[in-house]
């Protein structure tokens, strides 16, 4: 398969925040050939990056092909048959420019990085494939908030794209999440490593505050009966590790559990991968993000929109609930765009469209070829006129419940 991966200078920068920059450098990664009709641009989550398989890539840790099992030869994604683009958003850090990034005096941004918006990410691929000579796209797949940045797409380019696939992710998140995500960020501005932002020359970065942020995020990332089927209230083995963090006084009389010890390994991990300013960008975008902003409402944000769209949800997810898709499919459906909006049985909470493949892949792929005709496609309309209530019924799943 062929592959490329590059940074492209965009030049000037305008934001939706009215910031510029005189620089904006997008990295990315490309795999398969390009047709002239066949690109399909895939969007990342929050802390994903452009290596969305596997081939070739320089990034590290968990951001290094999330996507390996959707994406490559004969897979859903196949790449035999698209040319698939994926680029780092701006306010990352995976080689797009961002708060760690420096200025054209060779000064790092730190907070002087505009505030990003998902607008501003959906712009940035733009004239990213602007510059790779890719016009009207095949399709945009994303999932989490990268299902918020495809559906983005359908909105400010209603022409530029065949189909939109948006998985695990809704028009706006709810107040729960908001909150769950100011505190994460309250977590790295109150960390003293922090320091206004200004950390980068220094020895110390808030590591405290973002493992704390990150441990906020990941419990979102699962669900009540993922956690307790994973962990239970088991103690954590003899030799695994304690956190860094000060203990309390009772520590050592109480059991370190095994969520602890999970949570404190994931947070661990994290802080040698991410960094805090670049967190705290990126939450800002997508708690930003409202599909219906500048329209009457959902409806009206997509009623230009000339493709066919995927809505993927998962039951278990209590960050984008199967209820917000079924609302934002009620959308498309008044705009008279065709939608289907399917429901994949899971336990695994949000994080379900990264380990679960094997139902991920198969609508995918036929949505990708069919549209919403696809043999393995199935919408909750059709269900709900099957009878009575229909096969499916929504689950609202939120913090506190299954
Ligand atoms: C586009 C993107 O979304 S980007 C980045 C990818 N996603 C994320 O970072 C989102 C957050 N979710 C995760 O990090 C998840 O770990 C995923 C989605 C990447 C993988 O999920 P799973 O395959 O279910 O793995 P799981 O969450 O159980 O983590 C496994 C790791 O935890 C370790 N672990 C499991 N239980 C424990 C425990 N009790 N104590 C300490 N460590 C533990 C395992 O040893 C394993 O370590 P390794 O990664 O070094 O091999
Ligand atoms: N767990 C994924 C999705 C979050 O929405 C990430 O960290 O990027």
């Amino acid at each position: 398969m062929k592959t490329d991966s590059g940074t492209v200078d965009l030049g000037r920068f305008d934001f939706a925040s009215g910031d510029e920059i005189e620089n904006l450098e997008v990295a990315y990664e490309t795999y398969g050939e390009f047709d002239g009709d066949n690109a399909v641009l895939i969007c990342h989550a929050l802390t994903g990056s452009q290596n969305v398989a596997g081939y070739g890539s320089e990034t590290t840790g968990q951001a290094r092909a999330w996507w390996n099992d959707i994406v490559g030869p004969g897979k859903a994604i196949d790449t035999n048959d698209y040319y698939v683009v994926c680029a780092n958003v701006p306010g990352s850090c995976y080689g797009t420019t961002g708060p760690a990034s420096e200025d054209p005096e060779g000064e790092v941004y730190g907070t002087d990085f505009p505030p990003v918006t998902v607008a501003d990410w959906t712009r940035s691929q733009r004239l990213l494939l602007d510059e790779l000579g890719v016009g009207r796209l095949h399709a945009v797949v994303g999932g989490s908030v990268g299902g918020m940045n495809a559906l983005d797409w359908a909105k400010r380019y209603p022409d530029d794209a065949r189909y939109v696939v948006s998985v695990a992710a809704a028009a706006r998140l709810d107040a729960q999440c908001l909150a769950l995500d100011a505190i994460a960020r309250r977590a790295i501005t109150t960390d003293p490593h922090w320091n206004g932002g200004e950390y980068y020359d220094r020895d110390e970065a808030p590591t405290d505050g973002l493992a704390l942020a990150r441990q906020i995020g990941h419990v979102m990332y699962l669900s009540k009966a993922s956690m307790e089927g994973k962990f239970g209230r088991r103690a954590a083995g003899r030799d695994a590790r304690r956190d860094s963090f000060p203990s309390d006084p009772a520590a050592a009389f109480f059991p370190y559990r095994d969520v602890e010890s999970y949570l404190d390994y994931q947070a661990e991990k994290f802080v040698d991968r991410f960094d805090a300013n670049s967190y705290l960008y990126l939450t800002r975008a997508m708690d930003d993000y409202d599909l219906a902003e500048g329209y009457e409402d959902d409806a009206q944000a997509v009623a230009a929109f000339e493709g066919e769209a995927l809505l993927l949800s998962f039951t278990g997810d209590w960050h984008f609930t199967t209820e917000q898709s079924e609302t934002l499919a009620a959308a498309f459906r008044e705009a008279g765009a065709p939608v289907a909006h399917h429901v994949i049985e899971s336990d695994h909470g949000h994080d379900a469209f990264l380990v679960e493949p094997e139902k991920v892949g198969p609508p995918l792929r036929d949505f990708l070829d069919s549209g919403v005709e696809g043999r393995a496609v199935h919408d909750t309309d059709a269900d709900a006129d099957s009878g009575p209530g229909g096969d499916f019924a929504p689950v609202h799943a939120s913090l506190f419940s299954q």
